[in-house]
């Protein structure tokens, strides 16, 4: 591969980059056949497939991280004013450990020298100016492990534009808004819109297609690694590129009618408080399926952590399946017949070096354990098979390790490992979260299943469109507590969105896309 800083005249006509021609292989994969990528300053190009359909790869190509084997990367401009690449990786890159201020402060702070004094002040605020362009108030001095993700993905927001000598560069994000709920991708889109209205070059990689659609100048679909459509977002409607990504006609996501009685009262919990939330009851019975909404910071994130025990809670009530549960802990959860799909599935998904075969039995070995503890290896191999295929993992190579999937292969390898035991009380948190719109069908499909075999089901989800289709019920939390409880024909976005951010009057469901789609899937 070379990356080659083009002749400087004529710099307007010349894109800011162009990858050409683009070939990469892993052991018995092409990843990427001839692919090629332009991008014009002042322009917001949208880059979408399926999992596995290769963007990642190809960010990681024009990044320097991998060597292309053919093709070439050329950017705009030479010396201090060629064009250069940031990148908002899916894992963010922050240290988790290190509070906002120090993430940010990794560069130099403009003005500020060595050990002077009055260094820490001016990275704070500093990183605080920084942090204001997104609206977002939150504590930027405490570790960003310890932050919601969609405040993380705003850190790594920041950093990237923090320090730009001109602004005639790319920005790629990798899957930015997956966990954001619509005011966050709002602002987050007002702030891509801002660097691309400076003159730089904006790639946005989403699943999100109706945010594609809302943001993007031109889409360019990946499938199978190769490009199968580059294309102008003005005029593309959404069954047009939801064919251009499953090369098949878009299907309808219609919610099944479950025909399972409710059974027992599985759920029973009354006052349940924990870091950021206060006193909230959740009452869920076999077969039902209950939603968590709620903006960032509403305490929706922390919720299914402190139902699951792997964060510390108080409660006036803590019942499963008619049992008081009192010594909370994630190792008893399971043993009590809990699940919980974390929506961090960097951290918390899987072990990033163990195969995807020892991900997927590590919860529970007792179906794969023979009689003297050894483990059958048939089997977990057996077994491993199945579900790589149930889940459409791809590629579905039980032995290959989980770091090597892509990251909506993560996701659908962690959904697998949770739900193969049938879970009594089944704990999701953004559970579609980077996961194609294939996937995500088979996913409300396994939840719809679980729910119909009698689990009780909590679904944490920033996507209200997400909570319609998938819930009977969903609890609207606000400032830690639950504001309203919507279900039956008040079950639709608008007017979860509007109890979500207090407006219950006053917003019109035109004046966010997102949110005017009622009613379409129930
Ligand atoms: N380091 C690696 N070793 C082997 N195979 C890899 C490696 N990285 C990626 N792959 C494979 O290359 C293909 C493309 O993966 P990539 O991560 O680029 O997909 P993606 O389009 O970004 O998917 P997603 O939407 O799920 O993030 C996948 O089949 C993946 O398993």
């Amino acid at each position: 591969m070379t990356i080659t800083p083009p002749a400087s005249e004529a710099a307007e006509a010349q894109p800011l980059m162009q990858a050409a021609g683009i070939v990469k292989d892993f052991p018995g994969l092409r990843a990427l056949d001839d692919v090629s990528l332009r991008v014009q300053g002042g322009e917001i190009v949208a880059l979408v497939g399926h999992n596995g359909s290769g963007k990642s790869t190809l960010v990681k190509i024009l990044a320097g991280v991998y060597t292309a084997d053919q093709g070439s990367v050329e950017f705009d401009g030479v010396g201090d004013q060629a064009a250069r690449l940031h990148i908002i990786h899916q894992d963010l890159g922050l240290v988790a450990e290190l509070s906002t201020v120090e993430n940010l402060g990794l560069g130099a702070v403009p003005g500020v020298h060595g050990f002077a004094p009055t260094r820490g002040r001016a990275e704070r605020s500093h990183a605080l100016s920084l942090i204001a362009r997104f609206g977002e108030a939150f504590d930027i001095g405490i570790p960003v492990g310890r932050l919601a993700p969609a405040q993380r993905a705003i850190v790594a927001i920041a950093r990237a534009l923090d320090g730009w000598v001109h602004p005639r560069n790319v920005l790629i994000l990798d899957e930015p808004s997956e966990a954001l709920h619509a005011s966050e991708v709002d602002v987050l889109f007002s702030a891509m819109r801002r660097v691309a209205a400076d003159g730089a070059g904006v790639v946005f990689i989403s699943h999100r297609l109706d945010e594609v659609l809302e943001i993007a100048d031109r889409v360019v679909v990946l499938r199978d690694g190769r490009v199968v459509a580059d294309v102008a977002g003005a005029g593309l409607d959404h069954d047009a590129l939801v064919e251009f990504v499953t090369g098949a006609s878009a299907e309808e996501s219609v919610a099944p009618v479950r025909t399972l009685q409710r059974g027992e009262q599985m759920v029973d919990i009354r006052g349940l408080s924990g870091v950021g939330v206060r006193r909230i009851d959740i009452g869920i019975r076999a077969g039902e399926v209950v939603g968590v909404a709620g903006v960032l910071g509403s305490g929706r994130d922390i919720l299914p952590s402190l139902v699951f025990g792997s964060l510390p809670s108080t409660a006036e009530r803590f019942d499963i399946a008619g049992h008081e549960y009192s010594a909370r802990s994630p190792g008893e959860s399971v043993r009590r017949g809990l699940a919980f799909v974390p929506g961090d599935r960097v951290r918390f998904g899987g072990i990033r070096s163990m195969s995807a075969r020892e991900n997927i039995t590590l919860p529970d070995l007792r179906a794969v354990t023979g009689p003297f503890g050894s483990i059958r290896v048939r089997a977990e191999l057996r077994l491993s098979h199945d579900l790589l295929d149930r889940y459409d993992v791809r590629p579905a190579r039980v032995e290959q390790a989980f770091a090597q999937f892509s990251g909506g292969n993560q996701q659908k390898i962690v959904f697998a490992k949770w739900l193969r035991n049938d879970p009594r009380v089944l704990i999701l948190e953004e559970p579609t979260q980077g996961v194609d719109i294939g996937a995500k069908q088979a996913i409300y499909a396994e939840i719809d299943g679980a729910a119909q075999r009698g689990a009780a089901v909590l679904v944490c989800s920033s996507d209200a469109k997400e909570l319609v289709r998938l819930c009977d019920r969903v609890i609207v939390m606000r400032d830690g507590v639950a504001v309203a409880e919507l279900t039956g024909a008040q079950l639709t976005e608008t007017d979860l969105v509007r109890h979500g951010y207090g407006l219950a009057d006053s917003v019109s469901p035109s004046t966010n896309p997102r949110t005017a789609r009622d009613g379409e899937h129930r």
